[in-house]
């Protein structure tokens, strides 16, 4: 049985003093949930303010991203241990917006999910299509392939405890959610590709996630699919009251 797991990527929004009023609002909101994953992913320069905040606390923390070594010359990267020294309990590595404005191949990538489980950070490793390729009708393929870069060389044990997030780029902070059968098809297509590539448990193991303009209004759906084990959410995670609903999406 796979814990769901609903993480808020805040991306480059809110300050530490925005980001703990954020944190204080979501904490009373989503007192008691335990059946649920709950992870927040802020901002580095916020990561020690609110690790030290959640502390004990059932709202876990994940940083935006990991550089794969584990010190030295790389301006502007922060190494896994560092993270982990926080508190820092998931890394986002892959994110569209990485890929598409920072240069982040399948190969860094799979260096980075490689580093962040060494240092006992859970990778939500992203993948997804752009709309050429969803119109094209070759997504599954292209989306097979960056999940199979990612996970090159990584043993099954390992690739168990990944979590995988399918956003579909068409999707991102579009206000344009994929179907909740889209969004199963490809999840349950990542799972195949998985269990091709390791085996069934491994592939039953893994956590997929869906992201894309997720929404109160659309979570409860999106969790009725039987390959969608939670969600990336963006923009409904800047706000406590949306995010809390998303978490409480059984309830
Ligand atoms: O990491 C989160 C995704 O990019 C989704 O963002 P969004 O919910 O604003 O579409």
């Amino acid at each position: 049985m796979r814990k769901p797991i609903i993480a808020g990527n805040w991306k480059m929004n809110n300050t530490i003093a925005e980001g703990m009023k954020l944190v204080n609002g979501l904490t009373s909101l989503v007192k008691g949930i335990k059946d649920t994953e709950i992870v927040i992913c802020p901002p580095a320069t916020a990561l020690a303010v609110v690790t030290t905040a959640l502390h004990g606390k059932n709202i876990a923390v994940g940083a935006q991203n990991v550089h794969w070594e584990e010190s030295g010359a790389y301006t502007g990267e922060i190494a896994p241990a560092m993270l982990a020294e926080l508190g820092v309990k998931y890394a986002i590595i892959g994110h569209s917006e990485r890929r598409q404005y920072f240069g982040e191949t399948d190969e860094t990538v799979n260096k980075r999910a490689r580093a962040a489980h060494r240092a006992g950070i859970t990778p939500i490793i992203c993948v997804g299509e752009p709309l050429e390729t969803r119109e094209k009708g070759t997504y599954k393929r292209y989306v097979s392939r960056q999940v199979r870069l990612a996970l090159a060389d990584r043993k099954p044990q390992c690739v168990a405890k990944f979590v995988i997030a399918y956003e579909p780029i068409w999707a991102i902070g579009t206000g344009k959610t994929a179907t909740f059968e889209q969004a199963q098809e490809v999840c349950e297509h990542i799972r195949k590709t998985i269990a091709k590539l390791y085996d069934k448990k491994t592939a039953d193991s893994v956590r997929i996630l869906y992201g894309g303009s997720v929404k109160p209004e659309t979570i409860k759906g999106l969790m009725e699919k039987p390959d969608v084990d939670g969600a990336l959410v963006g923009g409904a995670a800047l706000k406590a009251k949306d995010f809390s609903e998303i978490v409480k999406f059984n309830r």
